[in-house]
């Protein structure tokens, strides 16, 4: 492998700082100085705008960079509709049409980790962070810029290196649950740990390592990932909270500009190798070669790109006095919807916390949402939920969607009714989180069936030996 300029401190540096404007460059004096597109643009490279919003959006919500590069993105022969790798990435709008709408809660047993493949050194799966993405539910519809997708994924092995994925359709939200995954974006690299989530927004490019164990063997990933179709993720409001709280602006990370300065023909059709290129284009996978690699971006600056964030970092706000709150409180990114307030989709973690309630029940309260709710595990439990075989697991998940009633299962709740009300901390070591959208979401059919993951007794098991207190009308 020929070396890069780059060494591995500085793969893993980062720029601070959530909606920011950013600028970094790999090879000084590649931005070009008071303005955006020069005749010629700094050392022979070529420079090439990123939308992520219409270009007259309003200030405060547009979102552009501009990438000084080796080859501009458009040098590719036509893109072909792929042949899918499974139907469970929602190839093809057809999944989106199939999804199943239905009251029921659901919950899944921990979804499987790529084992599909051959077991040598190398490799120990078939698929990749993009052909081990399953669609396990979602709403509305990519073309129209409405809706989301959730899915799990399973990688047992890393994208090749001379491959990239990108998507037309949407921002992706992707939270490892297991496993690492080391992320090169055009726009530099991010290291993105369970624990920890990253954003790649719409159109970027990017490759999906995974981390070599000691043994050389690749070290498999499993989580889950949500993408907006429409609409942006920002931070919440902290109204009364003031101006700290919650995420905190300063601990999101953006790469640094990181390039291959090798590998390169006279034009871009006469380089050595080729490089894959997977776009997704209204759920269909689309796919070309190039003869020159995507990972070309020497410099860029603006507000549009990819970023991390350690869950770790979230500063949790409670009551300190009685009742639950709404979880609204633990969210750490909201995509709002045109009706302020109301989200398309908000990432909600309920981390390690003190809870100090007098007089008051504890968990979540039995509620029925206008919003959908999508919950994973992380690690450790969850408050409302027995852990165990059949139980609410790491790496499992549940789906309480519109109006479906649900709350604590019967043994968390008689915990919580008779529990002495001292300062307790819940949830050491533990992270749950809950994708809620204001959207009914469908569940695909592998989300249903084919992946066998789905606990036929959730329901009856949870709440049917709930039990009555009422005692006629006395204490
Ligand atoms: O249903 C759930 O477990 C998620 C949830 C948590 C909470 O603290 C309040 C409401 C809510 O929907
Ligand atoms: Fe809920």
């Amino acid at each position: 492998m020929p070396v890069t300029k780059f060494d591995i401190e500085e793969k893993y540096k980062y720029q601070n700082g959530f909606d920011s404007y950013f600028e970094t460059e790999a090879v000084p004096n590649a931005l070009p100085t008071a303005q955006n597109s020069p005749q010629k643009p700094p050392l022979g490279l070529y420079a090439e705008k990123l939308s992520g919003t219409a270009f007259t959006a309003p200030r405060h919500e547009n979102k552009q960079s501009w990438l000084y590069r080796i080859l501009p993105a458009c040098s590719h022969p036509p893109f072909t509709a792929a042949q899918a790798p499974n139907e469970s990435l929602g190839l093809g709008p057809e999944p989106f049409r199939r999804l199943h709408h239905i009251p029921n809660q659901l919950r899944w047993d921990p979804f499987d980790h790529d084992n599909s493949g051959s077991s040598g050194a190398e490799s120990g799966g078939a698929h990749d962070f993009v052909s081990g993405l399953h669609l396990l539910a979602g709403a509305g519809d990519p073309a129209m810029k409405q809706g989301l997708a959730m899915y799990s994924y399973a990688a047992g092995k890393s994208m090749g290196e001379r491959e990239a994925f990108y998507s037309a359709d949407g921002d992706l939200l992707v939270v490892p649950q297991e496993g690492a995954l080391d992320v090169r974006t055009e726009m530099g690299w991010l290291l993105v740990r369970p624990m920890e989530i990253c954003v790649i927004p719409r159109g970027v490019r990017y490759q999906v390592r995974l981390i070599k164990a000691d043994n050389g063997t690749e070290q498999p990933a499993r989580g889950y990932a949500l993408e907006l179709f429409q609409g942006r993720f920002a931070l919440p409001e902290l109204g009364p909270i003031g101006s700290n709280g919650l995420a905190n602006a300063r601990d999101f990370q953006a790469p640094v500009a990181h390039f291959d300065d090798f590998d390169y023909g006279t034009t871009a059709s006469d380089g050595p190798n080729e490089y894959r290129i997977t776009g997704k284009f209204n759920n269909t996978l689309h796919t070309t070669t190039q003869r020159h690699t995507p990972f070309d971006v020497v410099a860029w600056h603006g507000n549009y790109y990819p970023y991390k964030y350690d869950l770790g970092r979230f500063n949790t706000i409670g009551s300190i006095s009685f009742d639950h709150p709404d979880p609204s409180i633990f969210t750490v990114l909201s995509a709002p919807s045109d009706h302020p307030g109301t989200a398309v989709a908000d990432f909600v973690i309920f981390p390690p916390r003190w809870l100090v309630g007098e007089d008051t029940f504890r968990p979540p309260w039995y509620h029925r949402n206008t919003m959908s709710e999508f919950m994973g595990l992380i690690r450790g439990g969850y408050d409302a939920k027995k852990g165990g075989k059949g139980g609410f697991v790491p790496g499992g998940a549940s789906l309480h969607n519109v109006m479906s009633g649900h709350g604590p299962d019967v043994e968390s709740y008689e915990g919580a009714r008779n529990a002495e009300l001292k300062p307790a901390k819940v949830g050491e070591g533990s992270c749950a989180f809950m994708f809620e959208s204001c959207l009914m979401v469908g569940v695909t059919d592998w989300g249903l069936k084919t992946c066998q993951k789905v606990q036929a007794e959730y329901s009856d098991h949870s709440w049917g030996g709930v039990k009555v207190h009422w005692k006629g009308g006395k204490e």
